[in-house]
């Protein structure tokens, strides 16, 4: 058995980006940059206002109040070619528009007596003031977004401004769900005795979409060796496989064994933490393969805390693991010494602090403490006994938690 952190640490050594692809700039949201991308040209191009106000020379601006005449009118869009600003005059300017020759600052309007012909200013004029200077935001040359970002809003903006329609981001991995077992049925149909419906391949496929992968379903090997061949096949030519069931001690847990028999290299079975236990993990040439245990909660968390790093970093990304925040339990918790116990729970925040209740019963069989969990708590291996009042590390289950 490897522990909780080895098994973590072995996984991301494993596994690197998939490759890259140049996609459309509004595609790429929530994707990472796979190269640096420099600024084409200055931004701004050229010195322009920042107010709606008066294009004035500082100079001329040393007592106030004081008069200029208004020599001209500069709204955005408008080219400043040929206009200047002359000794003593103002040219009225609007936000944007560039500034015109002879001006060194900008007075807005509101500091004014807002004149057509003349206008008087009533505030101190400082040079430089209100002017968007030329190459200030991004010069010529520099990297404005770096290889490993994720592009949000603010990058598609930027990237938008110097004319990006195309964007370097890492490939989404495709990630080939398997479930196996005799007793499953298909979506849609109604499951008649010792039958159960096929949920395992929905949530581990919401999950993988979730991490920004792409989940192909390949249906369910049933339990034999022949059919184990030929779905674990196809799953392989994907860039990652996920399998659930049939990887603990029963008798027709063939997963592992045909597995290897395919070529592929078990890095390990059995991990520290509960539940999830039977996790197994292999190298089939590069492409990871993750045997999850069939338990549906057993799934979801050990796609949490596996295979979603696994399949972030696969994607660029280099923050892969949710951060974890201290929380204060608001009840005793007892565990088994040995294993990592991840317990499912519900938040509270109280005067600053993080409060955490039991999100329900904790035995893995029970779906629906998973579908009430807000959040994670991870409870170390060799403790035993958490008092009510202790902290203990958790993190966010899902990202519904941003928007606390
Ligand atoms: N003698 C032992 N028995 C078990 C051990 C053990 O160490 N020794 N480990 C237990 C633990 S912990 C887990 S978890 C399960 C994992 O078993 P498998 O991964 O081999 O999965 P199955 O036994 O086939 O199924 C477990 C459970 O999950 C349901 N299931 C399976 N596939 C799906 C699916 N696609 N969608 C929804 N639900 C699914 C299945 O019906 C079972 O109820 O083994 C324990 N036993
Ligand atoms: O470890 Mo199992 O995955 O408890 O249900």
């Amino acid at each position: 058995m490897v522990s909780f952190e080895e098994a973590r640490s072995v996984i991301l050594a494993s596994v690197a980006p998939v490759g890259t692809e140049r996609i459309h700039l509004l595609d790429a949201v929530g994707r990472v940059v796979a190269t640096d991308v420099a600024a084409p040209w200055d931004m701004p191009l050229w010195n322009n206002s920042a107010m709606d106000g008066y294009a004035v020379r500082s100079a001329d601006c040393g007592t106030t109040p004081c008069t200029l005449r208004v020599s001209g009118f500069l709204p955005a869009g408008a080219k400043a070619d040929g206009v200047r600003v002359e000794p003593g005059c103002a040219v009225r300017i609007m936000t944007g528009a560039p500034t015109p020759e002879g001006c060194d600052a900008v007075v807005p309007v509101e500091e004014t007596d807002n004149g057509d012909q003349e206008v008087v200013l009533n505030e101190p004029v400082l040079k430089g003031q209100h002017i968007r200077f030329r190459g200030e935001d991004v010069a010529a040359g520099v990297t404005f977004v770096r290889a490993g970002s994720i592009i949000r809003p603010p990058e598609v903006n930027m990237l938008a401004s110097f004319g990006k329609a195309l964007v370097p981001v890492y490939r989404r991995p495709t990630v080939a769900i398997l479930s196996t077992g005799d007793e499953l049925a298909e979506l849609g149909t109604t499951p008649g005795p010792g039958e159960i419906v096929n949920s395992n391949a929905l949530s581990l496929a919401a999950a993988v979409r979730e991490a920004g992968a792409i989940p192909l379903i390949i249906g369910i090997a049933r339990d034999t060796r022949e059919s184990h061949r030929e779905k674990l096949r196809e799953g392989l030519k994907a860039d990652v496989l996920i399998t659930s069931a049939g990887v603990s001690a029963g008798d027709r847990d063939l997963v592992r064994d045909v597995l290897e028999e395919l070529g592929a290299r078990q890095v390990f079975w059995k991990v520290g933490i509960k539940p999830g236990g039977p996790t197994a993990f292999a190298l089939h040439g590069t492409t990871p393969v993750f045997s999850l245990p069939g338990n549906p909660v057993s799934t979801m968390i050990t796609f949490e805390e596996f295979v979603r790093p696994a399949l972030l970093t696969m994607q660029g990304h280099r923050r892969v693991l949710r951060p974890l925040f201290k929380v204060v339990l608001r009840d005793e918790m007892r565990k088994k010494a040995g294993k990592v116990q991840i317990v499912r729970i519900r938040l509270e925040r109280v005067d600053g602090r993080w409060y955490a209740t039991s999100a329900g019963d904790q035995q893995t069989a029970i779906l629906k403490t998973m579908v009430d969990a807000e959040a994670i708590a991870v409870l170390p291996a060799e403790s035993t006994r958490f008092a009510a009042g202790d902290e203990v590390d958790a993190h966010f289950y899902g990202n519904h938690m941003d928007l606390v």
